[in-house]
């Protein structure tokens, strides 16, 4: 029998990293000379990986960076945001309980993330939930990511998964395109990192809690998947 599979975004979705992501990108900000940003900003240039997320962040305060000078602080970003996992981040309330409800129900569960793989791997060992995951997938393990649906697709193809059968979880509009694109029905959560309320996106679901991702949601919206 094909096992179902819920494959769940990584920052803003299951663990909320904001606090530590923030203190990296500080401390590049503060590296050129520029203020540092707030929360509201954070959200506009976190869901593609650190090195647009500095991009970004100078661009809000007009400053182009010079391919050499990105390079440089994305490297100080690596250093400074590895050495710290995981930091303060927490996974959100009820992700354990969700990830021990669809374990017993027989589901996979896989993470795919605009991350990079190696840091992603380390902050789910440092959280002791790498037990769940059959797969965690970042921006580096294949040749294209998010919202390329291939990075969804050939995640849940490395889980052992059957894209019929899958679910994705995300906080993003990168995750919404994902999973749309895959053909894959998406559950928004309403706490994450995002400019724009996730509704807006029109996912199959909006959830502000991980109590609210019943079995039942899950089998529902595979079941519709498939009509
Ligand atoms: O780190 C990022 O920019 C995005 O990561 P995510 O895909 O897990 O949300
Ligand atoms: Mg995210």
């Amino acid at each position: 029998m094909t096992r179902p599979i819920i494959v769940f975004d990584l920052d803003g979705t299951l663990v909320d990293t904001a606090p530590d992501l923030m203190d990296s990108l500080n401390h590049c900000l503060d590296v050129g000379g520029l203020p540092q940003t707030d929360a509201i900003g954070f959200r506009s240039y976190v869901g593609f990986g650190g090195k647009v997320m500095i991009e970004r962040a100078y661009a809000a305060q007009q400053r182009a960076l010079e391919p050499d000078e990105h390079d440089r602080l994305y490297s100080l970003f690596m250093d400074h945001y590895g050495v710290n996992i995981p930091g303060k981040s927490q996974p959100y309330p009820g992700v354990l309980m969700a990830l021990d409800r669809f374990t017993q129900a027989g589901f996979l569960l896989a993470i795919c993330t605009n991350k990079t793989e190696g840091f992603s791997h380390k902050l789910i060992l440092e959280l002791g939930l790498n037990t769940y995951f059959a797969a965690i997938c970042g921006q580096d393990t294949f040749a294209f990511r998010k919202p390329d649906p291939r990075h969804l697709t050939e995640t849940i193809a490395k889980a052992g998964g059957d894209a019929r059968h899958a679910v994705m979880i995300g906080d993003s509009q990168t995750d919404i395109d994902t999973a749309k694109a895959a053909g894959i029905p998406v559950v928004a959560v309403d706490f994450g990192y995002t400019e724009r309320h996730v509704r807006e996106f029109e996912p199959s679901k909006v959830i502000s809690h991980f109590d609210e991702l019943t079995l039942d949601l899950a089998q529902r919206l595979i079941a519709a998947g498939q009509a």
